[in-house]
């Protein structure tokens, strides 16, 4: 029967029919495969190209969710900006299409999941891979902003890892697109995490300094396992958020350099945050900077800091 989910040996398959302009209908054949979890509206397994056995991270949205034009909209100004960006810290966006029942997006597969599984796991990580983490962030912020694209929901859930642990950022659901130099958004949908002040100020507007912000919240968060506002209920954070009132744990050893960045980015008003290039040139990344004796010659993009000889 048309539309009914074929199978083979219990496979699922999902058919795309791409009519060609010669009138040929081109058939792409994928295999269902593993769950990996909700995202938003999605619901996200394996996808494995049949033809050439590639796995991709599959969200498959289900049209019934997009009957209200707002969900629709986010969708669509997902894969509009999420498609237009190529970057080497930025998910892989591989291709879209729909069927009767759902709408379906193809990702880059990141084996390793995001940080929050990684830091779940580490509890916190070492100042050196936070180091070199950042800078891969900042690379594709540096990208993106160039692109007149805020992200606007920068937080550890979105940051995929691949098996070099390499880092990724996806999830464009709260994405925009700046259309000048100088314009301003006010308003956002959804509750995005690690919201900056001047968001839920909601008075001038905000812009890419929000995106900064977050990357300020991320810093704290991977050097001390949780985040700076974080509260038991969400209108007590947003209070702090826009108090400012954060502070580093005296049990939790961290050093001063590692203090002042996240300090100099946590700034309420977004004109004194510094700019990406600003943060590179921060002393924070300087240190254990010295050449070591040797390093392993391991393929991670950030070894972990137990293959570091001990700085002193
Ligand atoms: C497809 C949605 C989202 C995602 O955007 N990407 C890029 C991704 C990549 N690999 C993975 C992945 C590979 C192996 C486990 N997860 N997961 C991704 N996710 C997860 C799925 C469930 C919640 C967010």
């Amino acid at each position: 029967i048309d539309g009914a989910p074929l199978s083979t040996e219990g496979q699922i398959i999902i058919e795309e029919k791409q009519s060609k302009p010669n009138g040929e209908v081109n058939i792409i054949q994928y295999i269902r495969g593993n769950f990996l979890g909700k995202g938003g509206f999605a619901k996200c397994y394996e996808f494995t190209r049949v033809k050439d056995k590639i796995i991709f991270a599959g969200k498959l949205i289900a049209k019934s969710t997009l009957t209200k034009t707002r969900a629709r909209q986010k969708l669509l100004s997902e894969i509009k900006i999420h498609r237009s960006l190529v970057h080497r810290h930025i998910v892989g966006f591989e291709h879209f299409f729909e069927d009767c029942e759902n709408v379906y997006i193809l990702l880059e597969l990141c084996k390793s999941q995001s940080m929050n599984e990684l830091l779940r796991r580490r509890k916190r990580l070492h100042e050196l891979e936070v180091q070199c983490y950042t800078v891969q962030m900042i690379s594709a912020l540096k990208y993106m902003h160039a692109h007149k694209v805020i992200h606007r929901d920068l937080k550890l859930g979105n940051l995929f890892l691949n098996d070099k642990m390499e880092v990724k950022i996806g999830d464009f659901g709260l994405a925009t697109k700046l259309e000048f130099d100088g314009d301003r958004k006010r308003t956002i949908c959804g509750t995005p995490n690690y919201i900056a002040p001047e968001i839920l100020e909601g008075k001038t507007g905000h812009s890419y300094e929000v995106d900064i912000w977050s990357l300020g919240v991320i810093i704290y968060t991977l050097l001390i396992g949780k985040p700076p506002f974080e509260t038991q209920d969400v209108k007590t954070t947003y209070t702090k958020i826009k108090k400012n009132q954060y502070s580093f744990p005296e049990q939790i050893k961290v050093s001063k350099q590692s203090k002042s960045l996240v300090a100099s980015i946590l700034q309420l008003d977004p004109a004194q945050r510094p700019s990406l290039d600003e943060i590179l040139n921060h002393e924070f990344f300087r240190i254990g900077q010295s050449i070591p004796k040797h390093l392993p010659s391991s393929t991670l993009a950030c070894p972990p800091s137990e293959n570091y000889i001990r700085q002193f």
